[in-house]
């Protein structure tokens, strides 16, 4: 379980987060969408021990986050590959940094390859994959520490709609095989309501939630095609409207 408590974000005096409190259970999916600037990613990296809260604190199975935490699997925007090493080198990265036996990589690395439907890649170079088989790459290498928590900050925004949605299946499946909390920075409002089973909307103005949605639908395809994820998608909307302007 996470545990954000009062918790204030900033870069020099500039307050970016101010006083956030917030609890994802464990096994939950959480979106985070709000306009550009609101600080969605700072949490998502204050979550990842990448920058320190100025005050308060964020928690994760009662332990206080003060660095990189070696069950989280992180994902930013720019996917992070090496473009001297192959896609086979980039995946098994996390893997290889932690010491874990040859064998045992060749193993876990081969499974979710073929998983993610890269395996026949594996010899490829990240400037030779397109932007979606470069994401997957980047999943393939998050998920191969079999993290407790994915943190994922607007991981398909570079992708057509197509093979956005794709990838968002593909976080679904994960998610609906092995249950780990997943977090989601977004600018999409389709993407938040698909992907997120709480949904939290920040307000640029307090720096802080304007509203957290609960959203039960998660984990079926399908979903994308019903009556109530628009709505939820129109709520979403509504909220994103008042919070700028
Ligand atoms: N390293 C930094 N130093 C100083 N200010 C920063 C730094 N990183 C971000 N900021 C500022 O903090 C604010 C929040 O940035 P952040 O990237 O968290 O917002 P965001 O909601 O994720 O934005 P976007 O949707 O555009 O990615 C912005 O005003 C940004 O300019």
């Amino acid at each position: 379980m996470i545990e954000i408590n009062d918790l204030v974000m900033k870069y020099s005096d500039n307050i970016i987060l101010n006083k956030i409190n917030l609890q994802i259970d464990a096994h939950e999916t959480c979106a985070i969408i709000g306009p550009s600037g609101c600080g969605k990613s700072t949490l998502l990296y204050g979550l990842a021990g990448i920058v320190k809260p100025a005050s308060g604190s964020i928690t994760i199975d009662n332990s206080i986050v003060v660095g990189n935490r070696k069950e989280t699997g992180v994902i930013l925007q720019t996917y992070g590959l090496m473009p001297w090493k192959t896609v086979w080198e980039n995946a098994s990265l996390g893997l290889s940094i932690r010491g874990v036996k040859k064998n045992s990589i060749e193993e876990k690395i081969s499974i979710i390859l073929k998983q993610l439907h890269i395996y026949d890649l594996r010899d490829q170079y990240p400037v030779q994959l397109s932007g979606g088989q470069r994401q997957r790459v980047a999943i393939a290498r998050a998920l191969s520490i079999e993290p407790d928590l994915l943190l994922m900050d607007e991981p398909f925004s570079s992708l057509d709609a197509i093979a956005r949605e794709e990838l968002q299946n593909v976080v679904v499946d994960l998610y609906n095989q092995k249950a780990m909390t997943t977090i989601i920075v977004t600018h999409s409002i389709e993407e938040a309501v698909f992907l997120g089973q709480k949904i939290i909307i920040m307000d640029p103005t307090t720096g802080n939630i304007k509203k957290t949605l609960d959203n039960h639908h998660f984990g079926d395809h399908a979903f994308r095609n019903t009556t109530d994820f628009h709505k939820t998608c129109v709520e979403v909307r509504k909220l994103m409207e008042v919070t700028s302007t």
